[in-house]
C-alpha cells in the first residue's frame, strides 16, 4: 500500500513531522494542502493546455525557446539513451518545448511528460518544474516525492533559467519515466540540467546584448572562453544592464540588484578595461582582481556594429571602450582619436608611432573595436617573432578579414621584415595596424629596417603624444586613480603639482606604477607628497628637442611645474621666456 503510505506521509509532514524528505519538498506539499487545497489522494492525471493556449505560451516564450533550442538538443542527445525526456516549461509551468523518444509517445503524454503539460503547482502539485517555479532553486523531485499519486513513477530534475533582467523565464527539466530507486541515482542528472540551464541563460543574454559590451566570468582560465560561469551587459558607462544568475550569485550580497550598479564597483576595472580582456590576448593575461582579494579570469566581447552607416553608425561607436574615451581634455589627443575614428572604418593601414607607454596598443585595440566590422583581430608582438611563429600567427592565405595589431614592429628580427611583407601580400583580407616607438622612415633610411615592409604597412601615421605634452594629465590621474581606489580616494593639490611637473619617461606605463605605489602608501583617504615614489628616472629634465614653448604649453605656463620639468630654477625660466621673446597667454 505504497499509496496510502504515500498519504499518511503527507498527513504526517503536515502535522509537523519529520519523515527524511528535502525541505524543498515538504514545503511543496505543504504548499499544495494548505494553499491550494489539494487532496493527496486523489490522483489527477496530467493537465494538457489546448492547441490554442499551448500556441499562446509558445509565442510568449518564443525568444527564450529561441535561445533554449541547441542547449535542450544537446543535452538530449547526452541523456536520451538513459531515456531521459528534456522538457521546457515557460515561467508559469506549461511546456513549450520537447525532446524525447517518440516511440513512447502515449506513455509520456499520459505522464505529463510532453508538449503542452501544465506543471505548475497549484495544477499538478509537487514536481520538479512547479517546485522550481516557485522556490527559484534547482530540485529533484523523485518518485514518491510527487505530491499526486498519478505521477509517482517519475523522477523529474529541474533548474530555473532566468532572464537577463533577473527574472525567472523558464525551467529546464529532465525526467524519467522509470528509475532507479535511491534519490541519489539523480545527481548527475542535476549537474546536467543545472550546467544546462546556465549555457542557456548565457546563450540569451549574447542574442540579447549585441549592442552592448558583454563580460564574460570564469574561475578558470581553460573555461572562460568555452564555459564562463557568468556574464554581464555593460552600457557605455560601465553599468550592468544585464546578467546572468551566475554573476548575480558572484556579486550578490554586494547589492540587491546588480542592474544599474557600476561594474567597477565589484570588479577592479572599468568600461575602459574592457578592450584588454578581448579574445586576442591569452587567457592567462585576462586577469581581473576582485575588491575581496580573489581574482576571476575575464573575456570582453564588444558591441558589434548595426548594419547601418553614418550618425547612428558613430553614435554607437563611441560608446564604451572606443577610441573618443581614451583622451580627456587634450587638443591633440582628441585630434588624433578623430583621425582614428574615421580611419576605422577604412582598410588603409596604420602606423601608430610615439614613446613607449604613450598608450598606442590601446588605442590600436579600440580601433579594432571601432572598425564596426565583422573582422578578427590578430596581434603579434613583433619582438619575439620568428619565421615559424609568424606564419602561424598569421594563418593561412584565405578570405579572413582581420586586423592585424604588430606591436612594436621595429623589433622584427631582420630576417622575419621580408617575410612578414611577402604574407601580407598573399592575404589582402588583413589590415596592418603597426606600433612603433622610432621614427621607422629614419630606419629605413638608415638601412635598418626592409624597405618594401615599410610601404606595405605605411597608409595614414598618427604620432601619440608623449604624457608630459598632453594637457589631460589631471584627467588620466582622476581616471586611473579611480580604477585602483574607491571614490573618495583623491590626490592632494601638492602631490597633483608634484606629479605635474615631472616629465614621465615612461609615460603612462610610468604613471600607473606611480599610482600603484601612493595608493599601497596613503593611510587616509588623501594622497599626499610622502605617499608619491620619486621618479624612475631621477634627472628631471625634458628632452632636447622639446621646445621651451613646448614645456610651457605641457604646463599650462605654470612657471614653477615648467622649471621642474627643465631642471632649472623658476627665474632661469623667466629669463629664458623674456629672452626667447615668447609671449604669456593672456
Ligand atoms: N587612455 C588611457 N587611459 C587609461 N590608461 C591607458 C590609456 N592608454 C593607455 N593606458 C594604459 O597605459 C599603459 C600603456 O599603454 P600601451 O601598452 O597601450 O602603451 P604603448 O604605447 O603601446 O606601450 P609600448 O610602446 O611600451 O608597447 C597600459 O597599461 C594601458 O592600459
Amino acid at each position: 500500500m505504497i499509496a496510502h503510505n504515500h498519504v499518511q506521509e503527507i498527513e504526517s509532514v503536515l502535522d509537523g513531522r519529520t519523515t527524511g524528505r528535502d525541505s524543498q519538498v515538504s514545503d511543496s506539499w505543504k504548499r499544495c494542502v494548505e494553499v491550494y487545497g489539494m487532496d493527496p489522494s486523489r490522483a489527477d492525471p496530467a493537465h494538457i493546455v489546448t492547441e490554442t493556449e499551448l500556441r499562446e505560451h509558445r509565442m510568449q516564450a518564443e525568444r527564450m525557446i529561441a535561445s533554449a533550442r541547441s542547449g535542450l538538443q544537446s543535452l538530449f542527445r547526452q541523456v536520451a539513451r538513459q531515456n531521459y525526456t528534456v522538457l521546457l516549461t515557460d515561467a508559469k509551468g506549461v511546456c513549450v518545448d520537447f525532446f524525447g523518444d517518440r516511440n513512447f509517445e502515449t506513455e509520456l503524454r499520459g505522464s505529463g511528460l510532453f508538449m503542452g503539460a501544465d506543471w505548475s503547482e497549484e495544477l499538478a502539485g509537487t514536481s520538479a518544474a512547479g517546485a522550481c517555479i516557485v522556490t527559484g532553486e534547482p530540485v529533484t523531485i523523485h518518485q514518491d516525492d510527487h505530491f499526486g499519486n498519478a505521477h509517482t513513477a517519475l523522477s523529474c530534475t529541474a533548474a530555473p533559467i532566468y532572464d537577463s533582467m533577473g527574472q525567472l523565464a523558464a525551467v529546464l527539466d529532465i525526467s524519467l519515466l522509470q528509475s532507479p530507486s535511491p534519490k541519489s541515482s539523480q545527481n548527475l542528472a542535476m549537474s546536467m540540467v543545472t550546467a544546462s540551464a546556465r549555457r542557456v541563460e548565457m546563450a540569451n543574454l549574447m542574442a540579447q546584448s549585441r549592442r552592448e559590451w558583454v563580460l564574460r566570468l570564469s574561475a578558470s582560465p581553460e573555461f572562460l572562453d568555452v564555459d564562463p560561469e557568468a556574464a554581464v551587459t555593460l552600457d557605455g558607462s560601465g553599468r550592468i544592464i544585464g546578467f546572468t544568475r551566475g554573476a548575480d550569485k558572484l556579486f550578490r550580497g554586494h547589492a540587491p540588484t546588480l542592474l544599474g550598479q557600476r561594474i567597477d564597483s565589484f570588479l577592479a576595472l572599468s568600461v575602459d578595461d574592457l578592450p584588454d580582456l578581448m579574445r586576442d590576448r591569452p587567457t592567462e593575461d585576462r586577469v581581473v582582481n576582485m575588491p575581496d582579494g580573489g581574482a576571476l579570469f575575464g573575456h570582453a566581447i564588444a558591441p558589434q556594429a548595426p548594419r547601418s552607416t553614418g550618425a547612428v553608425t558613430r553614435r554607437l561607436q563611441r560608446k564604451g571602450g572606443s577610441l573618443a574615451a581614451l583622451a580627456g581634455p587634450d587638443p591633440e589627443m582628441q585630434r588624433l582619436l578623430m583621425q582614428a575614428e574615421r580611419l576605422a572604418t577604412t582598410d588603409v593601414p596604420l602606423i601608430l608611432s610615439g614613446e613607449t607607454g604613450t598608450g598606442k596598443m590601446r588605442i590600436a585595440r579600440a580601433l579594432h573595436v571601432a572598425t564596426g566590422k565583422d573582422r578578427d583581430l590578430i596581434t603579434v608582438e613583433c619582438a619575439a617573432q620568428t619565421p615559424d611563429r609568424l606564419i602561424e600567427a598569421l594563418g593561412p592565405p584565405g578570405p579572413m578579414r582581420a586586423t592585424l595589431i604588430l606591436r612594436r614592429i621595429e623589433e622584427l628580427p631582420p630576417d622575419v621584415q621580408a617575410l612578414l611583407s611577402a604574407l601580407l601580400d598573399e592575404r589582402p583580407g588583413l589590415r596592418p595596424v603597426a606600433t612603433s616607438c622610432v621614427d621607422l622612415g629614419q630606419a629605413v633610411h638608415e638601412g635598418r629596417f626592409h624597405k618594401p615592409l615599410f610601404y606595405r604597412i605605411s597608409g595614414a601615421f598618427l604620432s601619440v603624444p608623449p604624457l608630459r605634452k598632453r594637457r589631460d594629465l589631471d584627467w588620466l590621474m582622476d581616471r586611473l586613480l579611480r580604477r585602483r581606489a574607491p571614490d573618495e580616494l583623491r590626490l592632494s593639490p601638492s602631490a597633483r603639482a608634484e606629479l605635474a611637473g615631472r616629465v614621465w619617461t615612461g609615460n603612462l606605463h610610468e604613471l600607473e606604477r606611480v599610482l600603484d605605489v601612493a595608493v599601497t602608501l596613503c593611510d587616509g583617504d588623501v594622497i599626499d607628497l610622502p605617499d608619491l615614489p620619486v621618479p624612475a628616472d631621477s634627472g628631471p629634465v625634458a628632452p632636447e628637442e622639446d621646445s621651451l614653448e613646448d614645456v610651457l604649453e605641457a604646463c599650462g605656463w605654470n612657471m614653477a611645474q615648467a622649471a621642474r620639468r627643465l631642471g632649472v630654477n623658476r627665474s632661469t625660466v623667466m629669463r629664458r621666456v623674456r629672452r626667447s621673446g615668447l609671449a604669456l597667454p593672456l
